[in-house]
């Protein structure tokens, strides 16, 4: 059987948790398959202190990882992945920094990973990249010599064409697609920009069957939605550590009715959009105000870039003007905390919550949406409030849908899901968990490498792109 080489800029120890949903659903991949998981230490290091690979067993995975010295650190994570391609992927040209440095980096690390990749690879692997970070990995590894099949998955979304061109050296990043045997997206949507890019500005060939020709390549595409364990998720809102956190919950806020937010904190999620619709709420509300309290988590997030610590004041401002005007001496409307909640806490959580607030302005999926569905007592379950700009929403279609751009909207819409009754509640969640059961992270994995497979059977004997 071929051995499993996964690689992405973020890796975490898949014995322990982690934050993001990457790193989350990878972890549970491998450790069902076990392999090789290569990527970023998370440490960044002296430039003279070398680019040795660091090994490390965790259970059936072996982790491979380098550091980055603080110049790479900073062209390549900081700024073209996640001060360009993240705000343009995310419809945020408005945000984005095209510094014009910021490419070279990203080519060198996508180099240096390449480079430090291929002494480890066998024959047979199967080699799957995730993610922004490393769009032309595969073909710096084709210019070395590799030759094994290579999938990508963006787990992030791709905007129309228009949007995606104003990125500037956008042809070389999306020519860099047609290195990989089989490109993954999380929606039809994306699907669909993709493939709009690809014949408008790139003049492919479509071929039907989810496959188009361009730069003496074929390329394979397909949508396949990322889902969670659920199997996983259910014993961990069944732990022991779980279930205190539900009770403690339960009894701390018996009086009250709690509505739930986790996010990183990152301008996709919406979170100032959130809490205006919140604070819309209460005003038009006031009967209910005493009784409902929002616990938003916002889990700290690339921290080093500027439109991050604008939206971090931007946030605190909001949640303590609606607390200084709505609370009261015995309640206070919103929790706000910013810090990273264990996973294994947040079923506990999900679980007394009669109400989930997932309202991104755009998101390539959300895990967080499927978890808090997963969490839920199937006999008494909470509602979902979700965006229509979430990847997760073209699945979710039972979830009471919002454009979290529309204040008064989504205003109307907690309203509507803390009135509820149970009938409708329990119908609606019960459609939702069989789409989650059905595309869960092992669905997602197995669908995913089985058209990996078909893709490169085809594609044997033809020559390999460089850039
Ligand atoms: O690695 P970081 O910079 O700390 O960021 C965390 C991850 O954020 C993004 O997650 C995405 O993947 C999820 C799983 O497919 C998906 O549900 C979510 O909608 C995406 O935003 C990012 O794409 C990852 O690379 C990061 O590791
Ligand atoms: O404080 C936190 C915040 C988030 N998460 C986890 O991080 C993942 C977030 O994934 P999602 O797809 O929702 O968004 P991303 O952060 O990847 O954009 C989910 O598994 C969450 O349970 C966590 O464990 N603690």
């Amino acid at each position: 059987m071929s051995r499993l080489v996964v690689v992405s800029n973020r890796i975490a120890d898949p014995r322990k948790t982690a934050a993001g949903g990457l790193a989350v659903a990878l972890a549970e991949v491998l450790n069902g398959t076990g392999g090789l998981w290569f990527g970023w230490s998370g440490k960044i290091v002296d430039a003279t202190e070398g680019d040795d690979v660091h090994f490390m067993q965790a259970g059936p995975v072996k982790l491979a990882t380098v550091d980055l010295s603080q110049v790479d650190h900073d062209d390549f994570y900081l700024g073209y992945s996640n001060g360009v391609l993240w705000p343009v992927f995310h419809y945020r040209l408005d945000l984005a920094d095209f510094d014009a440095g910021y490419i070279a980096g990203y080519r060198r690390v996508n180099q240096l990973f390449a480079r430090k990749l291929m002494p480890l690879l066998q024959p047979d692997d199967v080699i799957w990249v995730h993610d922004y970070h490393l769009i032309p990995l595969a073909a710096e590894l084709r210019a070395l010599g590799c030759q094994q099949r290579i999938g990508f998955f963006l787990h992030i979304p791709l905007p129309p064409p228009l949007i995606v061109a104003a990125i500037p050296g956008h042809d070389w990043l999306i020519r860099a697609l047609f290195a990989y045997d089989l490109v993954g997206f999380q929606s039809q949507a994306d699907l669909a920009h993709f493939a709009g890019y690809v014949e408008s500005e790139a003049h492919a060939q479509p071929l039907g069957d989810g496959r188009w020709r361009a730069f003496g390549r074929t390329v394979h595409a397909g949508a396949f939605p990322i889902g969670i364990d659920v199997e996983e998720f259910t014993q961990l809102t069944q732990a022991p550590e779980a279930m205190e956190m539900y009770e403690r919950m339960k009894r701390e806020y018996s009086r009250r009715r709690l509505l739930v937010g986790v996010d990183r904190l990152d301008y996709s999620k919406g979170l100032p959009q959130r809490m205006r619709a919140f604070r819309e709420f209460l005003q038009k509300n006031p009967d209910l105000r005493s009784s409902a309290t929002l616990i938003q988590i916002a889990s700290p997030s690339r921290e080093d870039v500027e439109a991050y610590s604008d939206l971090l004041h931007e946030l605190e401002s909001l949640c303590g003007s609606i607390n200084g005007n709505f609370g009261e001496l015995d309640w206070m409307p919103v929790r706000y905390i910013h810090r990273t909640v264990a996973r294994a806490r947040l079923p506990g959580l999900f679980r007394a919550s009669q109400v989930a607030l997932v309202t991104p302005l755009r998101d390539g999926m959300n895990l967080v949406a499927k978890e808090y569905l997963t969490a839920q007592d199937e006999e008494d379950p909470g509602v979902l409030v979700l965006s229509r700009f979430a990847g997760a929403a073209e699945q979710l279609r039972e979830a009471l849908l919002v454009n979290p751009y529309d204040t008064e909207g989504t205003a109307a819409a907690i309203l509507l899901a803390l009135q509820m009754p149970l009938e409708e509640r329990r119908l609606r969640h019960q459609a939702m968990m069989k789409t989650i059961r059905q595309y869960d992270v092992h669905w997602w994995c197995d669908s995913f490498l089985n058209a990996l497979q078909e893709a490169q059977a085809e594609e044997k004997g033809t020559s390999w792109l460089r850039l």
